[in-house]
């Protein structure tokens, strides 16, 4: 398959080629087990989606201008958030590479990670790593930021916010720099303030299970009940080999 699967263009086609002006469209997504959990316990990585689904998810990451994840994740993971598992596009073709973002208050973010090793041998697009500046003078901050530059990062600035408006802060500063599509994936605490502003930061959900359980001690995420009235409808229910794929959209 040389693009993207049709159900998933079609998520997007209708409304992804006209972003706003103050915001990008929003796509949260990852993988979950049927008891809700999205990593094991202490953390531990979990290749919850098969084969397939994980295919899909990187034809989505072809679909977005930007991939958010959280210092948690980034810590954790080590992910390298590109679309290495595509069959090979043409030369000339546009790099399909979606711009690896980080939410990183305290620039953890090691200068060895995958993301920066990919970005310097040409696998990856430069990492943005989104940090707030501290309110006094901090030289450890400071040497991690310059570290994080030296190794090929990009530092962008968020100014303090109360944690209920560090989000819609996060997205103007994020489509100010050009990306109009961003697709969050995690970990449990970016879900979490995702999940709580969806009604106004969210524009599609969209959850891949696993038919596994994982159990109590696993990592779980949390997410405001829907309203029915101003929430999410479903707009695609599918199985993806032998996972469940099921897109919510926001209403307009
Ligand atoms: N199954 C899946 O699809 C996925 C699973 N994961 C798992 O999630 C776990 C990591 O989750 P967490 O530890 O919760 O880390 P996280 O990835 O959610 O990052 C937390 C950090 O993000 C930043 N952050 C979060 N919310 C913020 C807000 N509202 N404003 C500003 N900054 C904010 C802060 O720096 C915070 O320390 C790992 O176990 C990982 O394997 C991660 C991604 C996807
Ligand atoms: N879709 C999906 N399925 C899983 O089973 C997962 N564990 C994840 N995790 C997310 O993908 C990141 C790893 O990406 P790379 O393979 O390194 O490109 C990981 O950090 C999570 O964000 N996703």
């Amino acid at each position: 398959m040389a693009n993207p699967p049709e159900y998933l263009t079609s998520l997007f086609t209708s409304y992804a080629a006209e972003p706003a002006e103050t915001r990008p469209f929003v796509t949260l997504t990852f993988a979950q087990s049927l008891d809700g959990k999205i990593a094991g316990a202490g953390g531990k990585q979990l290749p919850l989606s098969g084969p397939e689904s994980m295919l899909m998810t990187h034809w989505l990451r072809t679909l977005h201008d930007g991939i958010l994840v959280g210092s948690g994740t980034a810590l954790n993971d080590n992910p390298q958030l590109n679309t290495r598992l595509l069959p090979p596009a043409p030369a000339d073709a546009p790099d399909r590479n979606p711009r690896p973002i980080i939410i990183d208050s305290r620039l953890r973010l090691p200068p060895t990670c995958k993301l920066l090793n990919n970005y310097k041998a040409g696998t990856g697009r430069q990492p943005w790593v989104v940090s707030s500046e501290p309110s006094q003078r901090d030289a450890e901050w400071e040497a991690r930021r310059d570290a994080l530059t030296a190794a090929g990062a990009r530092v962008l600035l968020l100014p303090e916010h109360s944690s209920a408006a560090r989000i819609p802060a996060l997205l103007t500063l994020l489509r100010a720099e050009g990306i109009r599509t961003l697709m969050v994936e995690g970990g449990a605490a970016v879900i979490s303030a995702f999940g709580a502003c969806a009604t106004t930061c969210v524009n599609t959900i969209l959850i891949t299970t696993a038919p596994r359980l994982v159990g109590a001690a696993g990592v779980g995420y949390e997410m405001p009940e829907q309203d029915d009235e101003h929430g999410f409808h479903t707009v695609e229910t599918r199985l993806v080999g032998r996972d469940s794929v099921v897109a919510l959209r926001r209403d307009a």
